[in-house]
């Protein structure tokens, strides 16, 4: 049934898991590729299918400023819109307004906030944004909440609490369980204090939500400091749900999060880190465009079967990235896209055979040799 969630395996706190969605059943641990203004930057549908994309993130922030979520929704919605028959999660839009809007004012009813586009007024409150993105038609939403800036003190991160939690439950009130085949996942919140995080785990999870998020982290912290929080907020929320870190992560904060037990991963580094010519392969990063790679006739990644790696040379990735052609950003993108999507479904093969602490340390010494 729409928004089941059930586990297949376990390996420790790690878990290959189904999640049953209007548009199809997503394997987790699963990464979502990072779709802006309905679009994987350069990549087509039938590339992201290629890469082996279950679910993609559409951004609701975006999409409500240009073209609108009413034209999305007379154009049959965001599916139809892009030509993405997969499942699609929104975000709620209140973290992109924090970190893209200029003048923007928190309320007890919601965020106000000028369009960075053409500065026009806007208010987001709870309703509003699921409105946003029952228009938009995604099987996954995320509700308002408010993402605690880094640095944040104590008293400040538990006064927000008390808005996120109060938005949360106007969500829910808003999104009866199972409305039109859409599931409604909560987000905990609570910053860098594990008092607070168990406070939000607490009152977020007892909302009944389909799923669960842990925001608030990938906000400019150190590591260590990302996975001292997330070794104790997983846990807080219950087992049977599909659980979503946000914003995460490098290689081995994805690998990190599924040793925890989460099973829902975004990170926009993939695509951005594409552009600049930032790649990761099987033997750690490559930035392709080093003088070394100027005869360099290898493919990026021989271990990768993507289109990029069967068909050209370091060279001619370097030669498109100094020319700032257009072919480099998609022979890039649909190469990293399928490096995360191939690291989760390395993940879930390891989970499934019992093998996931071996996997994950055979990642640590591509992407963090040990100190020779
Ligand atoms: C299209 C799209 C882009 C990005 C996202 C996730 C964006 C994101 C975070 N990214 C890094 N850290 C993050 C924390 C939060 C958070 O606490 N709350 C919300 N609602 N989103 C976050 C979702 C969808
Ligand atoms: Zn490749």
């Amino acid at each position: 049934m729409i928004g089941d969630f059930s586990i297949h395996a376990t390996d420790g706190q790690a878990r290959l898991g189904e999640l049953h969605t209007a548009h199809g059943i997503v394997r987790t641990p699963a990464f979502m590729p990072v779709g802006t203004v309905g679009t994987v930057k350069s990549l087509c549908p039938q590339d992201l299918r290629d890469a082996g994309s279950q679910i993609i993130l559409g951004n609701t922030y975006h999409l409500y400023l240009r073209p609108g979520d009413e034209l999305v929704a007379r154009r049959g919605g965001l599916h139809r819109f892009m030509r993405w028959d997969g499942p699609i999660l929104t975000d709620s839009g209140g973290f992109q307004v924090f970190s893209l809007s200029g003048l923007r004012k928190l309320t007890p009813d919601g965020v106000e906030f000028r369009s960075h586009i053409d500065g026009s007024k806007h208010l987001f409150t709870p309703e509003k944004v699921l409105d946003i993105q029952r228009n938009l038609g995604s099987d996954v939403m995320m509700v308002l909440d408010e993402c605690v800036p880094y640095g944040a003190d104590h008293a400040y991160t538990l006064k927000s609490l008390d808005l996120t939690h109060a938005w949360a439950a106007r969500s829910r009130e808003n999104h009866a369980p199972g409305r039109n085949g859409q599931l409604l996942f909560g987000i905990v919140q609570g910053g860098f204090f594990k008092d607070l995080r168990e406070r939000s785990a607490e009152a977020v999870c007892s909302m009944d939500f389909e799923g669960h998020a842990i925001g608030g982290l990938s906000v400019g912290e150190s590591t260590a400091e990302m996975y001292d929080l997330l070794a104790h907020t997983a846990p807080l929320l219950p087992a049977h749900k599909p659980r979503y870190l946000m914003g995460v992560g490098k290689p081995l904060d994805i690998l990190e999060g599924i040793e925890h037990g989460v099973d829902m991963f975004d990170c926009v580094l993939p695509t951005r880190n594409a552009r600049n010519g930032t790649l990761y392969t099987s033997q750690g990063q490559v930035n392709i465009k080093r003088a070394q790679y100027r005869e360099d006739d290898e493919p990026l990644d021989p271990a990768c079967s993507c289109y990029t790696c069967r068909n050209f040379s370091r060279a001619y990735l370097r030669h498109l990235y100094v020319a700032k052609e257009l072919l480099s950003y998609r022979l890039n993108t649909i190469h990293n896209v399928r490096f995360f999507l191939d690291l989760a479904a390395g993940a879930r093969e390891a989970v499934a055979h019992g093998r996931f602490e071996v996997y994950k340390a055979r990642f640590r010494e591509i992407f963090q040799p040990a100190e020779a």
